[in-house]
């Protein structure tokens, strides 16, 4: 009789938890505060649009056609460089005929333009693309990678995503603006690195150089990045506009591991492959820690969450309670998995002359894409600890840390934000770029930097950027361009934005 009450008694209490458990996330999923109040409100009437007509469309696909690859920082294709300096000469002539914009080159091939406004007061930023492609195999596309065939509402390439686009959007809007007699009224730059695919440690380095031997210093830097995700970030129904707010760090590493060499009719215990292999191993089965909630990502959650569709959204909004479940599931999506920790990439594996020769070594290299809450040097301590073996030496062939995180109530911020929502009319939320952009090379010039590329691509064409068939939509490609023309215009009005943002926008 006693044992029952006590049973009933405990139910009770069980049942009393679960009640206010349940009433709690009700309660926070109805509550939670909208961070971003103004993205329904914030589309400005703009008569002003850029065709892309046939001349446009030739501009863009003759640039894709000159493959400007780089493999390595002395192994890019320097010809194809130069041949697209040509291009872009004789592309964009009152670009290259005004008397208020300089160009000037670093490096041999890398190119800034500084666009002098007409009122000095106003501080200067910078749009930032690169010239160089990464290679393409040929075998593995369904076009020619460098014929920029116009097919089925796409242009095909290598360079259409990553980021000729951005590179040919930003001269178009500017060259439209010089043609209509728009001087611009603000002082900016466009730097237009030749080796960011490789590094940038000679192009974007030597900018960096410039700007700060003559103490000059960006109100804001708009580079390569995140993109408009369609059908990318679970429980949106629709598309959303990332805009980068830091970059992960990048950590190359070459494992190696040496033993005597021999005849392979006699194995003596475990070869330089074998330990290597092992390693290797471990490192890919142990990935680092999982950061979800603690990084960037919990700011574009709360930009996001009354967005989602409602199981997602009552999720979300309860990471209190439901934030170790969405963390495993996060980890289970390499799109997802990328922001929440630092990421491990076996990237290239070395070892052997003859198949009757046991090598004395075998190398390995491993690529980590840094999350802001860890270091190099902590990245490098735990994967020894995970390999846990002293025959495996480490090189650190490169390494930078993770960016700055970057706010979200700047000019800058609002400019691509306002910029972004007049173009494609998606919410816009701030993200972690987790890849790496020229900008590493720029964290000294400005405390606004912001990566974000205006593409609108689902998930199957983001895996074209460093694949096989990357390409553009004909019509993303012309609100690129309109997306540059928008950003160059706002920026011109950032004192009237902020006061617009302020207000929820009831005045644009
Ligand atoms: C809940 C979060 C969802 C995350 C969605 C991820 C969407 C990914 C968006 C953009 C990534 C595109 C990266 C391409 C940039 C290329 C830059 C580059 O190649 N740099 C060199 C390098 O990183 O090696
Ligand atoms: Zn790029
Ligand atoms: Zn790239």
């Amino acid at each position: 009789m006693k044992t029952r009450k006590i049973l009933s008694l405990i139910l009770k209490s069980l049942l009393l938890i679960l009640g206010v458990i349940i009433v709690a996330v009700i309660i926070r999923t109805v509550t939670f505060p909208d961070a971003q109040p103004y993205f329904e409100k914030c589309k400005v009437s703009d008569s002003d649009f850029i065709p892309l007509n046939d001349v446009r469309l030739q501009h863009f696909r003759t640039a894709i056609q000159i493959p400007t690859v780089c493999t390595s920082i002395d192994n890019c294709n320097f010809t194809a460089i130069l041949q697209l300096h040509d291009h872009i000469q004789e592309s964009f002539p009152l670009i290259h005929s005004s008397n208020f914009i300089q160009r000037i080159l670093f490096a041999n091939y890398t190119l800034l333009y500084r666009v002098e406004g007409t009122n000095s007061t106003l501080p200067p930023y910078m749009l930032v693309s690169h010239l160089d492609v990464v290679p393409a195999k040929a075998a593995e596309w369904q076009v020619d990678p460098f014929s920029a065939t116009v097919k089925e509402g796409y242009i095909f390439g290598r360079g259409t995503l990553d980021v000729k686009q951005t590179l040919f959007g930003m001269m178009e809007a500017l060259e439209f603006r010089l043609a209509k007699g728009q001087r611009p009224i603000r002082t900016f730059y466009m730097a237009m690195g030749h080796d960011e695919e490789v590094s940038g440690l000679r192009g974007a380095k030597a900018v960096a150089n410039y700007f700060s031997s003559r103490g000059i210093t960006l109100d804001f830097i708009s580079d390569e990045g995140m993109v408009v995700a369609d059908g990318i970030l679970p429980g949106m129904q629709t598309p959303v506009a990332l805009i980068g707010i830091a970059e992960k760090g990048m950590a190359t590493f070459e494992f190696s591991v040496s033993v005597t060499p021999g005849h392979a009719s006699m194995p003596a215990g475990e070869t330089s492959i074998g330990i290597l292999s092992k390693a290797m191993v471990s490192l890919e089965q142990n990935p680092h820690e999982n950061f979800f909630g603690k990084g960037p990502e919990r700011l574009l959650l709360e930009y996001v969450v009354n967005k989602m569709t409602l199981p997602h959204r009552v999720l979300m909004a309860n990471l209190w309670l439901f934030g170790p479940l969405i963390a495993r599931a996060f980890a289970l999506k390499p799109n997802t998995n990328a922001i929440i920790r630092t990421t491990t990439a076996l990237t290239m594996f070395n070892a052997g002359v003859k198949w009757n020769v046991i090598s004395s070594t075998a190398k390995a290299v491993v690529n980590h894409r840094i999350h802001p809450l860890q270091s190099v040097a902590d990245v490098l301590k735990i994967d020894k600890k995970i390999i846990q073996d002293d025959r495996v030496k480490v090189k650190i062939l490169s390494a930078y840390e993770p960016s700055p995180i970057s706010p979200t109530d700047s000019d800058g911020y609002r400019i691509l934000h306002q910029s972004i929502y007049q173009i494609f009319e998606v919410p816009v939320a701030p993200a972690l770029f987790i890849a790496s952009s020229d900008s590493k090379h720029f964290v000294k010039l400005s405390k606004n930097i912001y990566r974000f590329a205006p593409s609108f691509l689902n998930s199957a064409e983001l895996k074209g950027i460093h694949g096989n068939n990357e390409k553009i939509k004909i019509k993303n490609y012309e609100q690129t361009i309109n997306f540059y023309y928008h950003l160059m215009i706002n920026a011109e009005k950032s004192a009237n934005l902020k006061s617009a943002f302020d207000k929820g926008h009831q005045d644009l």
